[in-house]
C-alpha cells in the first residue's frame, strides 16, 4: 500500500503537577482524546510527568525502559493506536546513576522505538531575569535522534536543542519531514525566541516543526511559557495556543513539503564545497 501523503499531528499542552500518577493519568486521557480527533502522531511536553527544575530531577527520575512512565506511555500509544513522542522525563541510567532529560518514542503497537537524551543542556544566565543550570544535575546525550514511520522520518530534539540549527539540518539531510521539540521555554526567553526559533528551523530546512510545552503554572518555581505551536515548511504557523492546557492539531502534508522545496530549491543549492565542515572552518 502506498504511504499516506497527509497525516495529523497533535501537541498536548498538558497541565503538569508534582503528582506523577496524576500527570500520567492526565497524559493518557489526553492522548486518547487526540487520537479520537484523528491524530496519528501525538506529542507530550518536556518534563510532562514531574516538576521541572534541577532540584527535582533526582527525585522524579526513572530507569528506561523499566519505569512507570514508559509502561504508561507504551500502553497509551497502543490503546490510542498512535505514534507517541512522549515529551521528556528525568532518566536515571543504571548502574552509573547518571541523570538525563530523555524523550521516549513509541509506535502504535506500543513498542519503544527511539530514545533521545537532550544533547544541549539548558545553562543560561540572563542578569536580573533568569539563571538556569541543567548541567548542575543532568548529563547531556551524545547522539542525534530520528525515527521511521509509514509517513516519513521524524527528528526529535528537546527544548534548548532547538537553538542549534546544525541538529535540525542534519535531521533534514537524513530525510526527516519534521522536527519535533518537547520544550518548556520561560517568561523571559519565551516571548523573545520561542516562535522565532521554530519558524527559523522550519524555513532553514523546509520541513515541519512542532513544539510542545507544559501549560503555565504560575505557582511553579520554573514557569513555562506555553504556546505550543506547529509550523509548516514555509515558516507559517498552522496551529498554536496560549498558556493554558490545550491540544493543538495540524496536518503534515508531504505534497506541500515537496512543493515548497521545489519552488525555492535551497535544499539542492547548498555549497557544501565552501562549508564542508563548519567546525573545521573555524580553525585558522
Ligand atoms: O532556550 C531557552 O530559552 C529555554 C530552554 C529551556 O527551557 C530548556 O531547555 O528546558
Amino acid at each position: 500500500m502506498a504511504s499516506p501523503s497527509k497525516f495529523k499531528i497533535s501537541c498536548i499542552q498538558l497541565a503538569v503537577s508534582s503528582d506523577k500518577s496524576l500527570n500520567l493519568q492526565n497524559a493518557k486521557n489526553k492522548i486518547l482524546e487526540a487520537s479520537k480527533n484523528g491524530a496519528k502522531l501525538v506529542v507530550l511536553p518536556e518534563c510532562f510527568n514531574s516538576t521541572y527544575g534541577v532540584q527535582y530531577f533526582d527525585r522524579f527520575a526513572e530507569c528506561i525502559p523499566n519505569g512507570e512512565s514508559v509502561k504508561t506511555l507504551s500502553a497509551a500509544a497502543k490503546e490510542a493506536n498512535v505514534y507517541l513522542i512522549g515529551g521528556s522525563i528525568p532518566e536515571r541510567e543504571e548502574p552509573s546513576g547518571k541523570l538525563y532529560n530523555t524523550c521516549t518514542v513509541y509506535d502504535p503497537e506500543g513498542n519503544l522505538i527511539a530514545k533521545h537524551r537532550k544533547v544541549h543542556l539548558f545553562d543560561i544566565d540572563i542578569p536580573g531575569k533568569i539563571t538556569f543550570q541543567e548541567s548542575a544535575t543532568l548529563n547531556s546525550g551524545n547522539s542525534l535522534t530520528c525515527f521511521d514511520t509509514e509517513y516519513g522520518k521524524i527528528g526529535v530534539g528537546i527544548c534548548y536543542d532547538i537553538r542549534f540549527p546544525e541538529m535540525a539540518m542534519i535531521a533534514a539531510r537524513r530525510g526527516c519531514i519534521a522536527m519535533v521539540y518537547p520544550g518548556a521555554f520561560n517568561l523571559t526567553t519565551g516571548p523573545l525566541h520561542w516562535e522565532l526559533l521554530q519558524r527559523a528551523r522550519a524555513v532553514d530546512n523546509q520541513f515541519y516543526v512542532a513544539t510542545c510545552s507544559p501549560a503555565r503554572d504560575t505557582s511553579a518555581s520554573y514557569i513555562a511559557w506555553g504556546y505550543s505551536t506547529i509550523v509548516d515548511p514555509n515558516g507559517q504557523i498552522l496551529a498554536t495556543t496560549d498558556h493554558k492546557e490545550d491540544i493543538i492539531y495540524a496536518d503534515i502534508d508531504l505534497e506541500h513539503l515537496k512543493t515548497v522545496r521545489q519552488s525555492i530549491p535551497i535544499y539542492n543549492q547548498r555549497r557544501f564545497d565552501l562549508y564542508p565542515n563548519v567546525a573545521e572552518n573555524f580553525k585558522e
